[in-house]
């Protein structure tokens, strides 16, 4: 079971960054998605992400992650450049971070077990027993009940299958957890339990969370600073810094009914 504790990463100006976006364009033939986007992510701390829709969140992360190349600008992560730096230093660092994509992305044709095992068989050199071992322990640590190890993804709800995403990604004891959408269709209950998950792991294990989200009451729950993007380019801030912005998407979204209802919950 994981401890629990109190947010003890200082999360102030002073912490190191570690993932660093300077002057990033990103355009699809004529359509120009970003203009000038700068980041810093800062160590321990949980940055959500947020903008309309088509707004270029999802592929803000792809970027981040050498999924996708931008057209122009820089993108480090724990100080390594994803598009000069030669494959294995790619795969090194692509080893300290983890990523639950919107559906969990698991493979289908793998149990919830194996589907852990992927990355541990292809990043480490441990015995199988100790695989199969750290593999059920991820798995209990995203609070899934320890039959659900042999199960296929599609014997499991679609909130389990979010924990199984989310073990999967936890597999290589990631730095970095970046999350798209984590709480999309999940029942409010289900929703808040699983920020209570994110928040608990994010503050045991010392992660720094990039997550791109439309739900008002995850950025309420866990989030440090948030990330919107608006006009093409991003305004960082924290939920008050953001809550006395003049622009109007940003006024309107955290002024809105549904921002209005997350401040009360
Ligand atoms: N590979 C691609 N080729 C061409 N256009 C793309 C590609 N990927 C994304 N786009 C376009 O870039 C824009 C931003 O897409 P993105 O998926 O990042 O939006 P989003 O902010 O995550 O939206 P949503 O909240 O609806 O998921 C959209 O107009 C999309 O059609």
């Amino acid at each position: 079971m994981i401890q629990d504790g109190p947010k003890d990463m200082a999360v102030g100006n002073n912490a190191e960054p570690v993932i660093q976006v300077h002057g990033l364009v990103t355009r699809f033939g004529r359509q120009t998605v970003h203009e000038g986007v700068d980041l810093e992510v800062r160590r321990g701390e949980v940055m959500g992400v947020v903008g309309g829709s088509g707004t270029g969140k999802s592929v803000l992360l792809k970027e981040i992650i050498g999924l996708l190349r931008p057209t122009a600008g820089r993108v480090e992560v724990l100080g390594t450049n994803m598009w000069t730096a030669d494959s294995a230093a790619r795969r090194r660092i692509q080893s300290r971070w983890g990523v639950l994509f919107q559906d969990g992305a698991l493979f289908s044709s793998m149990t919830v077990a194996e589907n852990v095992m992927v990355a541990l068989k292809e990043h480490t050199h441990l015995d199988a027993c100790l695989i199969q071992e750290l593999a059920r322990i991820k798995i209990s640590m995203v609070g899934l009940p320890p039959d659900s190890c042999s199960k296929y993804p599609s014997q499991l709800s679609g909130g389990m299958r979010k924990r199984a995403g989310l073990a999967r990604a936890l597999a290589l004891d990631p730095e970095i957890l970046f999350l798209d959408e984590p709480t999309a269709g999940l029942d409010p209950i289900g929703a808040a339990a699983f920020d209570e998950l994110i928040g608990t792991l994010q503050r045991s294990l010392g992660l720094t969370v990039v997550m791109v989200t439309h739900d008002l009451d995850s950025l309420y729950a866990i989030c440090d600073r948030i990330a919107v993007l608006v006009d093409r380019k991003i305004t960082v801030g924290t939920i008050d810094m953001l809550l006395a912005d003049t622009h109007p998407w940003i006024h309107d979204y955290f002024h809105g009914p549904r921002g209005r209802a997350a401040v009360k919950r």
